[in-house]
């Protein structure tokens, strides 16, 4: 943001309204963690570029190379792999991107993201989101102080409130033990653990159920009250900043609900907690300090879930749980810090990318778990990677000189077949897609699971290889069909293939797999923003919206008229009041 004294920014925290008032803060000199030069500017990519204009379609090069899968396979671990031998590169376009990634100083940056040095500048703050899993006995220095011991402590709180919830000794306005937890947050403060405790479905165990309402839409929050019985209700306010708007009046309004039941204000204490950055908010809010779980400004909300934001996941399948969770992203930090490039996963993911989105010009990325219980882990990508590198300016102020953040989408298989894969198959765009799939389940039906997988692979050798026009004249033939319908069917039935994908193969949906492969994304984007140098921390562009918002709630509650706004906005308000009953 702008700001009058020259070489300074404006700096919020982030969330609207803005509490407190704006500050001006120095610009750092330098950028300390992204790419020093465009990417588009380095003869490498040039010559990549140049190299993508003869690629030999994917079943020529199975066919030369008969240890293309094995040597374009990625382990991580005993209990995950990630297979990109669909994709369109090869031994030597991977070592070309990969020396791309130390020319754009990426060896630099995954440094400073372990040791206090990855900065975002236009919030001036810190990057440690890894602290948050790292082991109690490790050390990382902010501003001269070992953060790991307060995460510990913090940690060491969440455990033994979870215990007291667990073993009801935390008990509702009418002495009865708490059943039911609804977390009120939204975007970082609900993805992640909302997206987890459905991935996790069967580690809940505690007969703890949690809940989620995020949206301002008073159906959500409703429809969620209307399942509860409030004296065995505990509701988690979740917030960074606790002053986000839809958070505030949905936790306003669920105290009122609660209080509407026990008709005491002073009773409302023992089913409120809260999860943010700003005690004074929450203490206002009237929340008690030590009923207040604590996380750090150096936590990006969309990279929170290991902190107290994932207070409800820990509550859902117990704290031990949770700490494996924890681990499984910490061995993939360790994956990030000290892998070589070329075998690096979530550095290659993000080369990937820059190939497909930069080089070959596909503009989004599919992404299609096979797994009903990672229904939302697309949504949460969405809000990882799009509002981290949806960025059009570099870390240096410059417009951009290649494209940044691709579009991120998906859902589950094997519904999505049913849906858009058909686009995928036959479509004019080219979407390159990752599929997710585990191969063991604790749920029955164990022909389901064999056919849910087989789905998976057969997507992804139809994208890869298609089917020519000679097998489908061949196939129509063998039916019998005449000359003339050949030639009419034939342009509809070829599948083009050459359609690039790569296979994320866990063993087995567990906390520890799952912390690892959230993790895995959280740095795909992280390396994906270091090389197109954008600052994949802050979220600007969303709030122009929340401001405007603002006035047109008083517009809508008659407060003020619309004349302030655009002509298709008043004609819109006006058709809001002739309709509204
Ligand atoms: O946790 P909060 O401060 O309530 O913020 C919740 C969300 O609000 C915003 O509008 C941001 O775009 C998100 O990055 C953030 O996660």
């Amino acid at each position: 943001m702008p700001c009058a004294t020259p070489g300074w920014v404006k700096t919020s925290p982030g969330c609207w309204p803005v509490t407190p008032a704006p500050r001006c803060c120095p610009l750092p000199l330098a950028n300390n963690h992204g790419a020093t030069v465009p990417l588009s500017t380095l003869p490498l990519f040039a010559a990549l570029q140049h190299s993508a204009q003869h690629l030999p379609p994917l079943a020529k090069r199975f066919q030369q190379n008969s240890q293309r899968a094995q040597q374009l396979t990625f382990h991580f671990g005993q209990s995950l792999l990630v297979d990109i031998s669909r994709q369109q590169v090869c031994t030597t376009t991977l070592a070309q991107l990969c020396e791309l990634a130390r020319q754009l100083n990426l060896p630099k940056a995954i440094a400073g993201l372990f040791a206090d040095n990855c900065f975002n500048p236009s919030e001036q703050r810190a990057v440690l989101h890894t602290a948050l899993r790292m082991p109690a006995g490790a050390v990382l220095e902010h501003n001269g102080v070992n953060i790991i011991p307060a995460v510990h402590a913090e940690l060491a709180k969440m455990r033994r409130f979870c215990q007291r919830v667990h073993n009801g000794d935390w008990r509702g306005y009418t002495g009865q033990p708490i059943k039911d937890v609804v977390n009120i947050g939204i975007g970082g403060s609900d993805l992640g653990p909302a997206m987890v405790c459905e991935a996790l479905a069967p580690y809940c165990t505690t007969g703890i159920r949690a809940h989620f309402v995020s949206n301002i839409d008073p159906a959500h929050l409703a429809t969620t009250l209307a399942r509860l019985n409030p004296a065995t209700t505990l509701f988690v306010a979740s917030s960074k900043s606790f002053g986000t708007d839809e958070t505030m009046s949905n936790a306003m309004a669920a105290r009122q609900w609660l209080l509407n039941a026990c008709g005491n204000p002073g009773l409302v204490q023992q089913h409120f907690v809260a999860v943010s950055t700003n005690q004074r908010k929450v203490v206002e809010f009237g929340i008690a300090a030590e009923n207040m779980f604590e996380f750090w400004s150096w936590v990006g909300g969309r990279f929170s879930l290991w902190s107290a934001i994932g207070l409800p996941i820990a509550l859902a399948i117990g704290f031990e749980r949770f700490e494996e969770l924890l681990a499984g992203a910490h061995a993939m930090d360790e994956h990030l810090r000290t892998m070589p490039f070329e075998q690096n996963i979530p550095v290659l993911l993000a080369l990937l990318t820059v190939w497909n989105h930069n080089v070959l010009g596909h503009a989004s990325e599919g992404v299609f778990p096979y797994s009903q219980l990672m229904h939302r882990f697309p949504a949460f990508l969405q809000q990882l990677n799009m509002e981290s590198n949806g960025k059009s300016v570099t870390l240096s102020g410059e417009q951009v000189s290649s494209a940044t953040g691709p579009i991120v989408w998906g859902d589950v298989g094997s519904n999505s077949q049913h849906a858009f894969f058909q686009l995928l198959h036959q479509g004019t765009a080219v979407v390159p897609a990752e599929f997710i799939g585990f191969v063991n389940s604790p749920y029955d039906f164990p022909a389901h699971r064999h056919k849910l997988l087989a789905n998976m692979l057969a997507q992804a050798e139809a994208l890869a290889f298609g089917k020519s026009a000679a097998d489908v004249e061949a196939e129509l033939r063998a039916e019998g069909l005449s000359e003339q319908s050949i030639a009419e069917l034939l342009p509809s039935k070829v599948m083009p293939g050459n359609r690039p994908s790569t296979v994320i193969l866990c063993k087995e949906l567990t906390p520890h797999t799952l912390g690892s492969l959230i993790a895995m994304y959280e740095h795909k984007t992280f390396v994906q923003g270091v090389l197109w140098g954008v600052n994949s921390f802050d979220q600007w562009g969303v709030e122009l919206g929340k401001k405007l918002a603002s006035g047109l709630v008083d517009t809508l509650m008659g407060k003020t008229d619309a004349a302030a706004h655009d002509p298709a906005t008043q004609q819109l308000v006006q058709q809001i009041f002739e309709w509204r009953k």
